[in-house]
């Protein structure tokens, strides 16, 4: 094979290449470039403050993202988690492609689903986890394959206590309480959805300028608790400031807003737009534990937060029902929820067509 590249699905194995490709150059990564140092950070919020739910909130409210310090998951669950992402990744290329994802599944090893929407490939690799981890591991490890299905279990299971938590810090803010959301247990926990583990590897890039590692997009989450290793890439867009890193911190968890949680709040807490830059020497890695309602809930604006002024912004929609909407419409998939102007008598500030009523 010319070069010893070898393509999988259209897509190379980076970590063999010496040159970027062009179908792996981006023109206008740098359109609009990350901004200087010197903009304001992104919130680091300690859960142990008694002011958390505040500062949650004030954090959702103006950034849409935070990192969360003291939030209980130990240490030792966060570096066991990117030690077995790290072994994952750096299995041969056709070991790895034994745990394929299908062409028309979610679990398994490939390359960044939104690729479609983009006329250049991404530089990063990408292993989905929905439920048990055993079945693709066997594939990946056959003579060895419980350690990494007992790190996974027990990282799914920290991360859905510090689900839990965020959740009610987060609703609290908005004033909602436990018998305000139906898939709430007796005891306030909530009931369990279905977490998507995914698991990103940023290879080191010869030309990191001109690639993209994760293309921008929102999270159809209604929270997404990020872990990214020691090195940098993840950027958040702000409103009026534009790129902004979210610098790792050892033993920091960051926390994006998704568009579930943007619907629930009726658009208070908006999802945040992201994307994740690479890096010429470093490999980076991230582990994004994805979570949402149960199948059987339907997500719509909370009726706490709505009323005659403020009318619902979104229809009801269930987890699985978004996917579907985004996995075609990508980023456009939050405004084709959102309901039209005219049938509520208000005007939808995104509907450049509508006329204003009152
Ligand atoms: C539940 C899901 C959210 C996700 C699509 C998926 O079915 C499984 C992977 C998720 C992920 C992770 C990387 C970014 C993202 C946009 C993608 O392409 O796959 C998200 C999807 C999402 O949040 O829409
Ligand atoms: O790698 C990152 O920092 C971002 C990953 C991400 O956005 C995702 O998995 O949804
Ligand atoms: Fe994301």
């Amino acid at each position: 094979m010319s070069m010893k590249l070898l393509k999988y699905e259209n897509h190379l194995d980076l970590n063999s290449m010496k040159e970027l490709p062009d179908s792996y150059a981006w023109s206008s990564v740098d359109d609009d470039s990350p901004t200087s140092c010197s903009s304001e950070p992104v919130p680091v919020i300690n859960l142990e403050d008694p002011n958390a739910m505040m500062q949650v909130g004030h954090a959702c409210k103006t950034w849409g993202v935070f990192q969360v310090m003291n939030h209980g998951v130990p240490m030792m669950v966060l570096d066991e988690m990117e030690a077995s992402g790290r072994k994952l990744f750096s299995l041969p290329i056709q070991q790895k492609l034994q745990a394929a994802r299908p062409v028309d599944g979610v679990s398994g090893y490939g390359v960044a689903r939104i690729s479609s929407f983009f006329p250049k490939l991404m530089w990063s690799e990408g292993f989905t986890i929905i439920g048990s981890p055993y079945e693709h591991a066997q594939k990946l490890w056959p003579h060895g394959y419980t350690h990494f299905c007992e790190v996974i279990e027990e990282y799914k299971k920290e991360m859905n206590t510090l689900v839990n938590k965020l959740m009610w810090l987060i609703l609290g803010s908005l004033g909602i309480t436990k018998g305000d959301i139906k898939w709430a247990g007796p005891t306030g926990e909530l009931k369990e959805a279905c977490p998507v583990l995914q698991l990103n590897s940023y290879p080191a890039c010869p030309d990191p300028d001109r690639a993209m590692g994760l293309a921008a997009h929102t999270d159809s989450t209604l929270l997404t608790i990020l872990h990214q290793n020691n090195t940098s890439g993840l950027q958040v867009q702000r409103e009026g400031t534009g790129w902004v890193t979210v610098p790792p911190i050892r033993g920091a968890l960051v926390v994006n807003v998704g568009d579930l949680l943007h619907i629930l709040s009726n658009g208070l807490y908006s999802s945040v737009l992201h994307r994740a830059m690479v890096n010429r020497t470093q490999h980076r890695l991230s582990v994004a534990y994805l979570y949402g309602p149960p199948s059987n809930v339907r997500i719509s604006p909370l009726s706490k937060l709505t009323d005659s002024c403020h009318p619902p912004l979104y229809r009801p929609v269930t987890w699985s029902e978004y996917l579907g909407t985004k996995a075609i419409h990508f980023n456009k998939a939050l405004s084709l929820v959102r309901l039209c102007a005219r049938r509520n008598g208000f005007v939808d500030v995104n509907d450049h067509n509508s006329v204003l009523v009152g």
